[in-house]
């Protein structure tokens, strides 16, 4: 009786631990038949996965080999399954997207479902520590650390610094029939960034470093195959002599042989980075990250400007006119962050030469957990490319989208439609910078020259991770007349 009455509680325990499992894995069975169900309806988006092992990757390859550049193997396939598709590159499974709906799902939500994933290759020449590669956690830290650099002070100097060299430049075009906007460009911005990070000016290490950072980009979308003679074999090879010789630096640095106000300065005297075994990786890593990631997109972003406004002579009339009632545009006035301020319209101008530039064309995310984007269903592990030049050129959300308009900004864009320099927790660390070069360059070229392109070819240079002209933009100048700003530098 005694033990009946002791036992009779227990009994009941257990019937409710058994009623609280049967619930929980029939409640789980559920969920799975549900989550099948969906899979089922919803469906993979449409697109070929090609062949086994290498998918789709030998036509990738041959796109970035080919004057189109690589965005013409996802407008191929666009023009073939629609506005979400699905393909498979370098092993993995990727989907293209791109609606606002997607931008603003997938971008403004990085750290529960999506997070950045670039392809092997380019982390692996970037570095592990890079920012760009970093996975959500250690990205929050590194961001933090590198955004802390971009000071006013930096910014002031770093602007000097590129009006002076590209007035010294300028200068020197006077003299020449045909000049290359691009590669002028690429040597005033490399230089404008290689002081403002590590205050690199010696000319011959300059351009050194200039040709291994060259090498390295090539070398970000070609076959991983670590043989000597290959793309990528070069780019490691390149990446450890920029390695070498940022090391260097830092050792000096460190043991206070040199001692210099720039990045990698300031990364020295960071405090927080002291007791982190990563610091060194850390700091080299990002530097080569920060040249990368401002050098050639500004560079190219200057010559596709200077190509559209060759195109539409009426704005550009209009634009040296409003410039040259800028004091800025006096013989030997120096630029400050208060004159950007005055440049309204020239600001337009960059506005959409960036959107019909779109320098980085897509942002590839991974996805952290099965979900769906445009109503088809996305597997955890494939990523999911916000595919930022068909939005640009959508004419839903551009009117026109193939007519240089800057005046299309003189309303606010729609959240989530200008992708130029991402959004988000991802969104460019250089983007004020940028903007900036580009209207200074800008701005002088005006003030100091009438142009006119001399090899009308939109080819694309071939391997480049960032669409450029393979002509260069050659131009032929003419001073303005009256104008005595030339004759600086
Ligand atoms: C016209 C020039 C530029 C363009 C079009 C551009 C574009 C972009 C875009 C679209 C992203 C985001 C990519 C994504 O979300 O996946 C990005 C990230 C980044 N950019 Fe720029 N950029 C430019 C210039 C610069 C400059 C001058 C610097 C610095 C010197 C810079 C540093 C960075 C860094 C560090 C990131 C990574 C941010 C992060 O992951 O947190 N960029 N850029």
């Amino acid at each position: 009786m005694i033990m009946n009455s002791l036992m009779y509680p227990l009994v009941l325990l257990l019937q409710l631990l058994a009623l609280i499992l049967v619930t929980y894995f029939v409640s789980k069975i559920a969920i799975k038949a549900r989550e099948r169900k969906k899979k089922e309806i919803l469906g993979a988006p449409p697109g070929s996965c090609g062949l086994p092992f290498i998918g789709e990757t030998l036509a990738f390859v041959m796109a970035n080999n080919s004057s189109k550049g690589f965005y013409d193997f996802v407008q191929k396939r666009r023009n073939l399954y629609g506005n979400c598709f699905k393909t498979n590159i370098f092993g993995e499974t990727h989907v293209f997207v791109s609606s606002i709906e997607s931008a603003k799902a997938i971008l403004g939500n990085e750290s529960f479902d999506f997070s950045k994933r670039y392809m092997r290759s380019i982390a692996e020449l970037l570095g592990g520590q890079s920012l760009l590669c970093a996975s959500h956690e250690h990205h929050r830290l590194i961001r933090r650390r590198i955004s802390n650099l971009f000071t006013l002070d930096s910014m002031i100097s770093t602007i000097r610094i590129f009006d002076e060299l590209t007035v010294k430049t300028f200068a020197s075009w006077k003299e020449k029939e045909s000049v290359s906007v691009l590669n002028d460009a690429l040597k005033i911005t490399f230089r404008a960034i290689c002081k403002m990070l590590i205050s690199l000016e010696e000319e011959h290490e300059v351009e050194m470093l200039q040709k291994d950072v060259f090498e390295v980009t090539e070398a970000m979308l070609a076959f991983p195959l670590k043989f000597p003679g290959t793309r990528f074999y070069r780019g490691l090879k390149a990446r450890r002599r920029i390695m070498n010789a940022l090391k260097k630096m830092l050792n000096f640095r460190r043991k206070g042989l040199e001692c210099h106000e720039d990045f990698l300065q300031s990364f020295v005297r960071d405090k927080s980075m002291a007791n982190d075994p990563s610091a060194d990786s850390q700091i080299l890593d990002n530097i080569l990250t920060l040249i990368i990631a401002g050098q050639i997109t500004t560079a190219s972003a200057i010559a596709w400007m200077v190509k559209y406004l060759d195109e539409n002579q009426d704005i550009q009339e209009r634009l040296r006119a409003l410039q040259l009632q800028l004091p800025t545009s006096r013989n030997g006035s120096k630029f400050g962050l208060e004159d950007l301020n005055e440049m309204s319209y020239a600001s337009k101008i960059v506005k959409e030469s960036l959107r019909m530039a779109t320098i980085v064309s897509w942002f590839p995310r991974v996805a952290l957990k099965d979900c769906q984007a445009e109503g088809f269903h996305i597997e955890k592990g494939w990523i999911v490319n916000i595919d930022a030049r068909a939005m640009h050129f959508d004419q839903t959300i551009y009117d026109e989208p193939l007519h240089f308009n800057p005046s299309r900004f003189n309303e606010e864009s729609k959240p989530y439609s200008f992708l130029a320099f991402g959004v988000g927790g991802r969104t460019c660390l250089g983007m004020n910078l940028a903007k900036a070069m580009m209207l200074i360059f800008l701005h002088r070229l005006v003030t100091t020259y009438r142009w006119k392109v001399t090899d009308p070819d939109s080819s694309l240079e071939k391997w480049a991770l960032f669409p450029r002209l393979r002509s260069g933009c050659p131009i032929s100048v003419s001073p303005i007349a009256g104008d005595d700003t030339v004759s600086q530098g």
